[in-house]
C-alpha cells in the first residue's frame, strides 16, 4: 500500500497548494499558541477552504479546552483531529470528528500498552496513532529523530511516522519501520512555519522511492 503523507505546521496558503500539488495527502495546522507554526482559527479557514476535494485537513491541539476545540471546529472544516499533549481517551473521542492520538517516544514508554485505551475509545476509537520524538518541554515539531526500532512491527493500528524526517532519511525511515503514513513538519521547511516547495518535492519522491 502506498505510505500517505501529510505536511505539518502550514501557515501560508502557497505553501498548502505546493504540498498539494506535490502530492500530499494531508495537511496539519497547529492551533497551540507557543508554537511558531501556531495559526488563528480565521488564518486555518481561509485555507481549508481554499483546498480542493480529497486533502484532508488535520487541526492539533496540545491540552487545549473542549470549548476551544468545539470553537475552534465552528470555525475551521477540519477533517481530523490530533491530539498531543496529555488528553484521555474519552475526551479525544468526544468531538465527532476522526482523531489521532500523538504519542512522544519517552524512554522507556510502552507503546503497544500506551495506545490501547485510545483504540478502545468510545464512541469513537482513535483512526490513527502518530509516534514523535520525546524532547522535554516541546510537545512537537522538534526536528528531532528517535530510534525507530523501537516500534513494534505489530501494532494493531494505522501508524503515523513522526519526527525529524526529511528528504535524507525518508526512504530508510519506511523501509524500516512500514507506517501507514509519514509526517514532517521541520525537515520541508525554509524557517519555522514557512515551507520550501523544493524539499516537499524532494520528501514525497523519497516516499515514493521507498514503496
Ligand atoms: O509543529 C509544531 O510546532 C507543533 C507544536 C506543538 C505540537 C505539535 C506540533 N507539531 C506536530 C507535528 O505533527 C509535527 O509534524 C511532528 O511533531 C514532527 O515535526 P518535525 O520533527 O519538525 O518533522
Amino acid at each position: 500500500m502506498r505510505t500517505r503523507v501529510k505536511i505539518c505546521g502550514i501557515t501560508r496558503i502557497e505553501d498548502a497548494h505546493s504540498a498539494i500539488i506535490a502530492g500530499a495527502d494531508a495537511l496539519g495546522f497547529v492551533f497551540y499558541s507557543p508554537s511558531p507554526r501556531a495559526l488563528t482559527y480565521a488564518q486555518a479557514a481561509d485555507i481549508v477552504h481554499s483546498l480542493p476535494p480529497f486533502v484532508t485537513s488535520v487541526g492539533l491541539f496540545v491540552n487545549a479546552s473542549a470549548q476551544e476545540v468545539n470553537e475552534c471546529l465552528r470555525t475551521v472544516p477540519l477533517s481530523c483531529l490530533q491530539f498531543h499533549g496529555d488528553e484521555t481517551a474519552e475526551f479525544c473521542a468526544s468531538f465527532n470528528r476522526p482523531w489521532i492520538k500523538a504519542l512522544r517516544m519517552r524512554p522507556n514508554l510502552d507503546l503497544k500498552a500506551s495506545i490501547l485505551p485510545y483504540l478502545q475509545a468510545t464512541p469513537l476509537s482513535a483512526c490513527g496513532i502518530l509516534v514523535d520524538a520525546y524532547t522535554p518541554g516541546t510537545p512537537g515539531g522538534t526536528g528531532e529523530t528517535f530510534d525507530w526500532r523501537r516500534i513494534p512491527a505489530d501494532l494493531p493500528c494505522p501508524l503515523i511516522l513522526a519526527g525529524g524526517l526529511n528528504c535524507d532519511n525518508i526512504e530508510r525511515a519506511i523501509q524500516r519501520v512500514r507506517p501507514y503514513a509519514v509526517d514532517v513538519s521541520g525537515g520541508v521547511e525554509i524557517d519555522k512555519g514557512i515551507k520550501d516547495p523544493e524539499k516537499i518535492h524532494a520528501f514525497i519522491r523519497g516516499v515514493s522511492s521507498a514503496q
